[in-house]
């Protein structure tokens, strides 16, 4: 402020900080009314089925147009810095709107989903359902002795590969179709459901006819095709978390399923790779509890999968029903020695009443409810 003599007074630091205060409130004010037009932009993008938030186009036309603008001080790398970073959060906020929106969220349905498949029912604090079979369906004779094995331990969910997705391409690769037959048979004969994997879009036709339940493996979670697929399809729908999927990721991919209008979906957590050798994947409890929190769908795990050996099946399956699993996914196999897949980790019949002995009455006990 110039004075009588010509000389430019100082300011006082806490005059200046008064001025910067009331910046401050006038650039949160712009920032906020930024976010809500962004907000606006993300809604519209989604009404109109944009598949992505980010427009790295756009992101650059703003900076080119800030750099010309640039009245300094600051130099053109450092607005752009910022800049940047108000992109970021808007995308941001953007994503996590569309999350508020998605169909699995609990955010959209508060109360649970309980399957009711045949009588069977899955989610919502009842009982933990128990779902056992061998891993691949190989003979008549074997799923035979296996149903009624477990129909005596009133095992409601049977299942069995008749197509597998082994890791070779001249292992096993399943019965097929004749597998369906027999399968779904079989299970009818002792009062149980049929649950099978689909691998291929081709496929979903012919394994809904005969399956009770479609499952969608591990290594297909991301085979947008096929959930899209499965979601068309009239029957429930178990899906297994991807081997390396992250828990978004695996919701996203139910999302797939239900944006369909199939709303009958049961996420299967199954152990994802890490770096741990011990087990052939290693469980992730806090996905199972987060699937829970976050989502309105029944969760069960798989823990032949998860752990991959047949030491760890009691305590990982007591540990899933103690984070509210609303079941268990084992496989059992009359004679798992010769099993024409993953006879490392099935259980024969008396492993699986030991295991039944171990996991004891927490599966009479209904489900513990997700505490948040
Ligand atoms: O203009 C858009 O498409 C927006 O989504 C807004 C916005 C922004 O903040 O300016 C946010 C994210 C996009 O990557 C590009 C731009």
């Amino acid at each position: 402020m110039p004075t009588l003599l010509g000389m430019t007074q100082q300011r006082t630091i806490d005059d200046l900080r008064a001025e910067i205060d009331q910046i401050n409130r006038e650039l949160l004010a712009l920032i906020s009314r930024r976010g809500e037009v962004v907000a606006q932009i993300g809604h519209a993008k989604s009404a109109e089925g944009r598949p992505n938030h980010y427009d790295p186009a756009r992101e650059e036309q703003q900076l080119k147009e800030l750099e010309k603008l640039n009245p300094g001080p600051f130099p053109t790398a450092t607005v752009k810095t910022i800049f940047k970073e108000i992109f970021k959060a808007s995308l941001a906020l953007e994503e996590s709107n569309d999350k508020k929106q998605l169909l699995v969220s609990r955010k959209v349905k508060s109360e649970d989903t309980v399957l009711d498949i045949d009588g069977v029912r899955i989610g919502g604090g009842e009982a933990p359902v128990i779902i056992a079979g061998p891993c691949s369906i190989e003979s008549e004779e074997q799923m035979e002795q296996t149903a009624a094995f477990l129909q005596g331990k009133g095992v409601r969910i049977l299942r069995g590969g008749a197509y597998k997705p082994r890791t070779s391409p001249y292992g096993f690769q399943g019965m097929g179709v004749d597998g369906l037959i027999l399968g779904s048979r079989v299970a009818k004969e002792h009062g149980q459901l049929f649950v099978t994997e689909v691998m291929d879009t081709r496929d979903v036709d012919v394994v809904s006819e005969y399956a009770d339940i479609l499952q969608i493996g591990a290594r297909n979670m991301h085979n947008f095709a096929l959930l899209r697929e499965v979601g068309r399809a009239r029957r429930p729908v178990l899906l297994k978390r991807g081997l390396s999927a992250t828990i978004e990721e695996w919701l996203y991919a139910a999302e797939y399923i239900l944006s369909e209008g199939n709303n009958e979906v049961i996420l299967c957590e199954r152990g994802i790779r890490t770096y741990e050798k011990w087990t052939r994947n290693t469980l992730d409890l806090s996905a199972v509890a987060l699937a829970k929190q976050e989502t309105h769908l029944p969760v069960i795990v798989d823990v032949t999968h998860a752990a991959g050996r047949r030491d760890l099946l009691i305590p990982l399956a007591k540990a899933a029903i103690a984070v509210g699993a609303d079941g268990i996914h084992v496989e059992v196999h009359p004679s798992p020695a010769t099993a024409l897949s993953d006879n490392e980790q099935q259980l024969d019949f008396a492993g699986y009443e030991k295991f039944l002995a171990g996991v004891g009455s927490l599966l009479q006990a209904p489900a513990v409810a997700a505490t948040v």
